[in-house]
């Protein structure tokens, strides 16, 4: 059903086109402010058209016409007073049938009372009589699709006059309110009239608003638009032309340049102009990125890449002039910290450096070493010499391998000793009957209250005056069983000298020396311990010991710290002798340490012991005395090794010793 602007489903997709092109308007009559409704049944195209105007009757006709649909009933509310029926006309154009109510006593094809049907298609129209504005008054509803035809008996906020005419005031009021307020809520209700234009306004309104939105849509499209236009501008690469460069503030310099080589090569950018230098040897005064401007007195910008390769010929040696950017000068602060910290950096691989070598000195004099040599020449003799009973503690590399140079750190209570750039450790012959395969020591486990003289031990190690030792001063705890070994030995040694009291002076002398280097061995752990700051708890006739035993230490020796870049500032011996080596810088250097082929130390940690005491050490001994001896005694060396990997690596404050 169509009642013009009012479209009832269902409607073809060509009927709603048709509702939508065209506005309420279209069946309103200006002039007398009339609504005419045309309602059609879509499947049969049966259709009314309610109080239609003489003035439009030739447009419903077209209209009708237009839609294909057969005019029915042109039937009216009421007669008019302020305008004509267009239901005669309509009925000539159409050959529709026109409806009015009886009681209005005008002349129609069909005459109509109150409970009367029309029925168009499958839609019926009822006929309620409601007079009040004139006595022929009807109002037509369509309860199916709860439309309700109103005419002038109920118009928008009012009613039909009842002033002139037939009119009566009471009847319009209990028949609108008996007929028309009671019929359902849902119900719609079109008017004869609208004098204010209110639909009109309101779809004006409707259609202003969505203007407004379209607008208001459009602009922020619009400002979307500029704003990626902007973006779209700026990421665009400005062109660089050597007017762009210049007036962008870059500093340029011209160069010429002589290529002789022939070593360099240009590429063409695809964004910019000119040719650039993508690589060139040194030497030739080219530097990448350089523009080439001209090639043996020809200008090249401009030109294609056969051009240029033709100007330069094929030997690529050419006279150039190209256009450098200038780099950015770097700050003087900053060039004096990396000139300090490359210094520092000298000094510490000059160190490092030295002490390898000393060390590798050392090595290669010691009788360990020779011997190693000797039991790699014959491992029978090599074996029988393991098998002897093995006092002492030194470091040596693995009889097979080559002679290493081993550097000591030391870190608190930690001391890692490194051979071949690898850890080995340091330990108590306790250990010694523990053979497992070869490897390499990892760890150094240090405890208070006992002690390993280590510059004893190099000195046997090395057999060699501990003077030549850089490392000489170092307390290493071991473990009580080889304490108790230890002072085992000890007493043994005193007996044996006792028994075997030399007679003669010089055997008499050199007794003396073994005593006092026995003396030596318990009495140097103070030395360490003083730069351990494990002396607060000794007693203090060992401090007067340790004090003279450091009045005693060779010359050469120097103190661990005195090799500790971290600690430059404490005390070193007044007995340093290395005068020719540069002052190293205060500042540590983690790095220098990490160059000096990873420093690593194994923390302390409760389980220290039980990890000390894994069978995983094997011990190579070297003992020239075939009758055993002390801890101290010459030429007993134990070569120790640990299959068993780091526990922790760290870097830190360590002690080179
Ligand atoms: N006030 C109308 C004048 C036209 C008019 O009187 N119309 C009648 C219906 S046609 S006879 C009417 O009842 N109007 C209701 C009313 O409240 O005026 C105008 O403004 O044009």
């Amino acid at each position: 059903m169509d009642t013009g602007s009012v479209v009832s489903e269902p409607i073809s997709a060509h009927h709603r086109a048709f509702a939508k092109q065209k506005s309420a308007s279209m069946l309103f009559d200006g002039e007398s402010s009339t609504y005419s409704y045309l309602l059609a049944d879509l499947k049969n195209g049966q259709a009314v058209i309610i109080d239609p105007v003489l003035e439009q009757a030739k447009r419903d006709a077209q209209l009708v016409k237009d839609l294909g649909f057969e005019l029915k009933y042109a039937i009216n509310t009421h007669m008019h007073a302020d305008h004509i029926t267009g239901s005669g006309w309509l009925r000539k154009l159409t050959g529709c049938q026109s409806v009015i109510a009886a009681a209005s006593g005008a002349k129609a094809d069909r005459h109509l009372k109150e409970g009367d049907r029309i029925d168009f298609g499958t839609h019926v129209i009822d006929a309620l009589a409601t007079p009040g504005h004139t006595n022929g008054c009807m109002t037509y509803v369509i309860k199916d699709q709860g439309c309700v035809f109103t005419g002038d008996t109920l118009l928008i906020r009012g009613c039909g006059r009842t002033d002139f005419q037939e009119g009566c005031p009471r009847n319009l009021y209990e028949n609108v309110h008996s007929k028309i307020f009671t019929l359902p809520e849902n119900f719609r209700i079109y008017p004869a009239h609208d004098y204010n234009n209110i639909d009109i306004r309101i779809r004006q309104a409707e259609l202003e608003y969505a203007l407004g939105r379209e607008e208001l849509q459009m602009l922020s499209i619009v400002e979307e638009a500029r704003a990626l236009q902007a973006r779209l501008e700026k990421s665009k690469p400005e062109a660089q032309t050597l007017y762009n460069i210049i007036s962008s503030g870059v500093s340029l310099s011209l160069h010429a340049v002589h290529a002789t080589s022939g070593r360099w090569a240009v590429q063409q950018r695809t964004d910019q102009p000119g040719f650039y230098v993508e690589w060139a040897l040194e030497g030739d005064g080219l530097y990448k990125g350089d523009r080439i401007l001209e090639i043996n007195g020809r200008l090249v910008t401009g030109k294609s890449k056969e051009e240029l390769q033709k100007q330069v010929g094929n030997s690529g040696k050419c006279q150039m002039v190209v256009l450098r950017k200038k780099s950015v000068p770097i700050p003087q602060k900053q060039l004096d910290q990396e000139k300090e910290n490359n210094m520092r950096l000298q000094h510490r691989i000059s160190y490092l450096e030295e002490q390898v070598r000393e060390l590798q000195t050392v090595k290669e004099h010691h009788p360990s070493h020779q011997q190693q040599q000797q039991q790699q020449q014959n491992p029978q003799q090599t074996s029988s010499n393991q098998s002897q009973h093995v006092t002492s503690i030194s470091i040596s590399s693995p009889p097979s391998t080559p002679p290493e140079k081993p550097l000591i750190f030391q870190r608190g209570n930690y001391i890692t000793t490194l051979v071949g750039g690898k850890p080995i450790e340091l330990m108590g012959d306790d250990m010694a009957s523990t053979q497992t395969p070869p490897g390499h020591v990892t760890k150094t486990l240090i405890k208070e209250n006992t002690h390993i003289d280590l510059r004893d031990r190099l000195s046997h190690m090395y057999s060699m005056p501990s003077k030549s030792l850089s490392a000489s001063k170092i307390s290493i705890n071991s473990d009580s069983a080889y304490m108790q070994h230890h002072r085992r030995e000890k007493e043994r040694h005193r007996d044996r000298q006792h028994r075997e009291r030399p007679r003669d002076p010089l055997q008499q002398q050199q007794q003396l020396h073994r005593d006092h280097l026995m003396s030596t061995h318990a009495r140097s752990v103070e030395h360490l311990n003083h730069y351990n700051g494990l002396d607060r708890r000794r007693d203090t006739p060992r401090q007067s010991e340790s004090n003279t035993l450091r009045a005693r230490l060779p010359s050469d020796m120097r103190s661990v710290k005195s090799l500790d870049f971290d600690s430059e500032n404490e005390s070193k011996p007044a007995t340093e002798t290395r005068t020719t080596r540069p002052t190293p810088p205060k500042k540590p250097l983690r790095l220098s340490l990490q160059r000096a082929q990873s420093l690593q130390t194994v923390e302390l940690h409760p389980c220290a012991d039980i990890e000390r005491k894994r069978p995983m050490k094997r011990v190579h001994h070297n003992n020239n005395n075939k009758g055993g001896g002390s801890p101290t005694g010459e030429g007993q060396t134990m070569l120790i090794e640990n299959c068993s990997p780091m526990h922790t690596a760290s870097l830190g404050r360590h002690k080179l010793i």
